[in-house]
């Protein structure tokens, strides 16, 4: 949907570019995380893609059209900006910050309401309390869960996403991820994240963009950077416990479905009960902590259901 073709960015007076021949398929639907170094060029491409930046070379099309045939306001309007600076009107209470850009599209009294409530909610505030509050009333994490609410108050299709929770301490940042992960499994939006924060990209993204350099080096799902980085500089980025991060989002459940085997063992000394969130770190964990390379897994009525050796957890890790 937002493709990126040879785009090129050499900002006036540099001698190299910040943005180079870079190439970059970004899906309609899903979260992709821009995630590299600091001076990588996250940003810039980010400015790209809503105007506030023109590149120096190259072509960015949204669904097909390339955005120099937009109209700028139209374009900024339908793409949700949220930064960590997130600038929120000061002489404008919460609700009124969040309704600027449906107010901007015209719509009706009624409808602005309603959406300015449902998102308020949507991100843990109350508006009949929060929501008259003005932002110097707030705090940091309460203002960038704001700053969330209004770059996708106006339901623009796309929302690009500079570090939003960058200023927030470690505990708040991980609640405005787990709602942001709820409001896009409700909401669906095209989104690029940016962060260099390894975790929080392996945590949300559908897909993951390496920058390095101003350049795209890998685009994938989380689980290929992390088990198939296709060279050494995303083999070194992605750190030394990148196996580890990969387990931690396996769920156990897609190997026993993939690799379901007999009981050969009845011995429940050495199991584990099966839920949604059971990851093949938690399996791994469980065998070491045993000391056995073989371990039961169980359902919640703690009934045999299949077993889950060393050697499984390996081939799957590594399977194609
Ligand atoms: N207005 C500007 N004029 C000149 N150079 C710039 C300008 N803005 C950014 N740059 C340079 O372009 C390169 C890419 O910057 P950009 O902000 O896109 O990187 P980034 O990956 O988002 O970094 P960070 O994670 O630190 O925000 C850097 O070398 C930066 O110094």
């Amino acid at each position: 949907m937002i493709f990126l073709e040879s785009v090129t960015k050499l900002y006036p007076g540099e001698k190299i570019p910040a943005i180079d021949n870079l190439n970059l398929h970004v899906e309609a639907g899903k979260l992709t995380v821009f995630l590299g170094k600091s001076g990588c060029g996250k940003s810039t491409t980010l400015r790209l893609i809503n105007r506030m930046l023109d590149s120096t070379s190259g072509t960015i099309t949204i669904n097909g059209k390339n955005i120099k045939d937009f109209d700028e306001d139209s374009l900024r309007r339908d793409i949700g900006y949220v930064i960590q600076d997130i600038g929120l009107l000061p002489n404008k209470t919460v609700e009124e910050n969040i309704a600027i850009v449906p107010k901007l599209k015209k719509w009706d009294k009624e409808m602005i309401t309603q959406r300015v409530r449902d998102l308020i909610l949507m991100i843990g505030l109350d508006p009949d309390i929060e929501g008259k509050k003005y932002p110097r009333h707030l705090s940091g994490g309460q203002m960038q869960r704001v700053g969330v609410a209004r770059g996708l108050a106006g339901n623009p299709p796309i929302v690009l996403m500079d570090e939003p929770f960058g200023a927030v301490d470690p505990i708040a940042r991980t609640k405005l991820q787990d709602d942001l992960l709820k409001i896009q499994n409700a909401e669906k939006k095209t989104i690029c994240f940016v962060t260099h924060d390894i975790d929080e990209a392996i945590k949300l993204g559908d897909k993951i963009a390496i920058f390095n350099e101003g350049k795209v080096v890998q685009c994938d799902e989380p689980i290929k950077i992390l088990m198939r980085p296709k060279n050494d500089f995303v083999k070194e980025f992605m750190g030394e416990t990148r196996v580890l991060d990969a387990l931690k989002i396996i769920k156990l459940k897609d190997l026993i479905e993939d690799n379901h085997k007999k009981i050969t063992d009845e011995n429940l000394d050495r199991k584990i009960e099966l839920n949604d969130n059971s990851t093949l770190y938690s399996a791994l964990a469980n065998l070491i902590e045993k000391n056995k390379s073989i371990i039961t897994i169980v359902d919640n009525e703690n009934k045999p259901i299949t077993e889950v050796s060393f050697d499984d957890i390996s081939k799957y890790l590594y399977k194609e």
